[in-house]
């Protein structure tokens, strides 16, 4: 039956459900060009990237491939060309500049690579994780100061470095560091934690501290944690890795447990909502693929193969 004139009105002035819904981080096309010297650097090209809350999600890809503009995005440090950007239901490319420093002060939190540009090497780790709750505001005096204080001691302890309570950042090491600057970055209860390379200065051993402590982070307390990484180590350890290529998602790595508690990680490539998919380079490489495929609907899969040559006429 055809609808009616009201039926068509009332779906086309319907709510449209937008893409990613109400998830935590929704990015839609995204894009970011750089200018530099006239010279034009497309860094993410329509990248499509959805997270929900309080998953642990790590993101690989070459060097090169938009990561850290990506993550420079996401913590509001940096504002995208086009597209949509929202974290929490906030829009990061229509931001005014208070809303700005808010979203970077008390909804994302940050950790680099280098520790050293994670904390102050004159405080010690408990004067490091007071100073976000201090430059946040709000009231002062001597029981603010009680519960500030008090929030960096159970962060740290929450994390293993309660030890390092009184050192500064030259008395620690480099993963110690790290697990304090997680303490920094969760200060002011953060909806987000966003981290670059976070293990990329450290040994294996140590890095898998770091590690778990982002781990214990995101399950303690519930944040969402994205890690930008190229340690396997990191990656084989959350339910999901997502493969940056040229600026665009390009495979997701999904794991789970199998029936005997061992981990079965299944790759996917990543199909877009217009149905664009990008297939691995060395696949196409392998079976010398390049302009055009020709593509077949099987009854459970598509078939994918080289272009036939056409047959020449002399
Ligand atoms: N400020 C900038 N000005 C111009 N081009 C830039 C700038 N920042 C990044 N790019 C370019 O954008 C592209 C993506 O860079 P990005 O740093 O996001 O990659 P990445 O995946 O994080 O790499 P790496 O793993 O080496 O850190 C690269 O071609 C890079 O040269």
């Amino acid at each position: 039956m055809n609808p009616t004139l009201s039926e068509l009105e009332a779906k086309a002035t319907g709510k449209k459900v937008a893409f990613g819904g109400d998830a935590h981080i929704v990015c839609d096309n995204l894009v970011r060009i750089y200018k530099t010297e006239g010279v034009e650097v497309v860094a993410l090209q329509g990248l499509d990237l959805v997270i929900d809350e309080g998953e642990l999600v790590a993101i690989v890809g070459a060097s090169g491939s938009g990561k850290s503009t990506l993550l420079n995005v996401l913590s509001g440090l940096d504002v995208p060309t086009a597209g949509v950007a929202r974290v929490a239901g906030m829009d990061l490319l229509s931001m005014n500049a208070r809303d700005r420093l808010r979203y970077r002060r008390s909804v994302v939190g940050f950790i680099w690579q280098q520790t050293a540009r994670n904390l102050l090497p004159y405080l010690t780790a408990r004067e490091n994780v007071e100073l976000p709750m201090k430059l946040a505001g709000g009231p002062s005096g001597a029981s603010r100061a009680r519960s500030r204080r008090e929030r960096a001691d159970e962060l740290l302890e929450l994390l293993g470095v309660a030890s390092c309570a009184n050192r500064k950042a030259p008395e620690m090491s480099g993963g110690q560091q790290q697990r304090v600057s997680i303490a920094v970055a969760l200060a002011n209860s953060p909806q987000l934690i966003l981290a670059d390379e976070p293990t990329g200065e450290l040994d294996s051993e140590t890095s898998e501290q770091v590690f778990d402590a982002l781990r214990t982070a995101n399950r303690e307390l519930g944040v969402t944690v994205v890690i930008v990484t190229h340690d396997p180590l990191v990656s084989e350890q959350v339910d999901r890795t997502v493969g940056i290529r040229d600026g665009r998602t390009s495979s997701e790595t999904l794991r789970r447990e199998g029936a005997e508690g061992q981990i079965i990680a299944e790759e996917y490539a990543v199909l877009d909502r217009v149905g664009r998919l990008q297939l691995p380079r060395d696949f196409m490489n392998a079976l010398e693929m390049e302009r055009r495929v020709r593509l077949e609907l099987e009854s459970d899969h598509i078939g994918v193969w080289p272009a036939r040559e056409e047959p020449s006429n002399d």
